[in-house]
């Protein structure tokens, strides 16, 4: 079970410096200015924020894509050029006839630090705040809905934005050093990606109890599947494995 003081100190510094940003950030976000943008419009403004990509490889053989988000210097924070990324990514993968699954994962052995915060600083407009939300919601919502297997390999940390992509994928494996959880409780806001909609299938705990304390929840603590490292050479390989074997196990269902 993860031991949310263990995360609370871990970013009590750096979520201090985050706190005001990311608060005006969040309630922006959540105006209710009724004229939406396009998609279009939306890509050029995120376009032009922050470094990194998201790296897409797919294996024809396996039918097993991995995903990764690569923004080492800020632990795989996503800038609004990443969100772009991903979301091109995202609709790759909804093309892809051959593909079975996609596992996402981070660079580094990192997972994802969230939203990078510079570019939360930068736009933190309301319109900012929009589009950044409306865009990751959206693509979120289409990576929970891909018709492939998705598994997030949690190693690292996993905060804000980045525990709500790790919660958007089918299956979450977690490393025994992960830590991760919502910085945003202790503001009592919600995440804006959305992710805390879907964290719910993960909670271990019955649920009407997690409904009746889920507004106060500080960190939602989600279901830790504790892999072994010693005995696997790699949580990749490992999730590779364990997929390969249950895609055969469907191939001979199917014949
Ligand atoms: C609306 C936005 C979205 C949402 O809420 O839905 C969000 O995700 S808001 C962002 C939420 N995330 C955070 O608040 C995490 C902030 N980062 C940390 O708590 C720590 O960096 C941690 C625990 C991830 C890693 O700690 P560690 O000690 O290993 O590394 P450092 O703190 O020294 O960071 C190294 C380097 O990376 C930069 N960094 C880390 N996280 C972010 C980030 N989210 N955005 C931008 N930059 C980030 C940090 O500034 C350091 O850079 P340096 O130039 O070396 O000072």
């Amino acid at each position: 079970m993860l031991n949310a003081k263990m995360i609370r100190s871990k970013f009590t510094v750096t979520f201090k410096n985050c706190k005001i940003v990311t608060q005006t950030f969040l309630i922006n976000s959540m105006s209710t200015d009724s004229s939406q943008p396009s998609f279009e419009e939306i890509r050029k403004y995120l376009w032009g924020f922050g470094k990194g990509n998201v790296n897409l490889s797919k294996n024809e053989d396996t039918g097993i894509a991995t995903l990764v988000l690569n923004n080492p210097e800020k632990r795989n924070a996503i800038s609004g050029q990443m969100m772009v990324h991903l979301r091109d990514c995202i609709e790759e993968l909804e093309k892809w006839k051959s593909g079975k699954a996609v596992i996402l994962q981070g660079h580094n052995n990192i997972f994802c630090s969230g939203a990078d915060l510079d570019f939360v600083r930068a736009a933190g407009t309301k319109q900012g705040a929009s589009y950044m939300s409306t865009w990751m919601q959206d693509t979120l919502n289409r990576l929970q809905r891909l018709p492939l297997i998705s598994v997030s390999l949690l190693e690292g940390f996993a905060i804000g934005g980045g525990a709500e992509v790790a919660v958007s994928c089918d299956y979450i494996v977690v490393a025994n050093n992960a830590k991760f959880g919502f910085v945003h409780a202790k503001m009592g806001l919600v995440p804006v990606w959305g992710g805390t909609t879907s964290c719910l299938t993960f909670m271990i705990i019955p649920y009407t109890f997690v409904l009746a304390t889920f507004l106060a929840l500080i960190y939602l603590l989600f279901v830790i599947i504790v892999i072994n490292k010693k005995h696997c050479i790699g949580l990749r390989q490992m999730g590779i494995h364990h997929l390969r074997q249950y895609l055969e196990q469907i191939d001979n269902n199917d014949e």
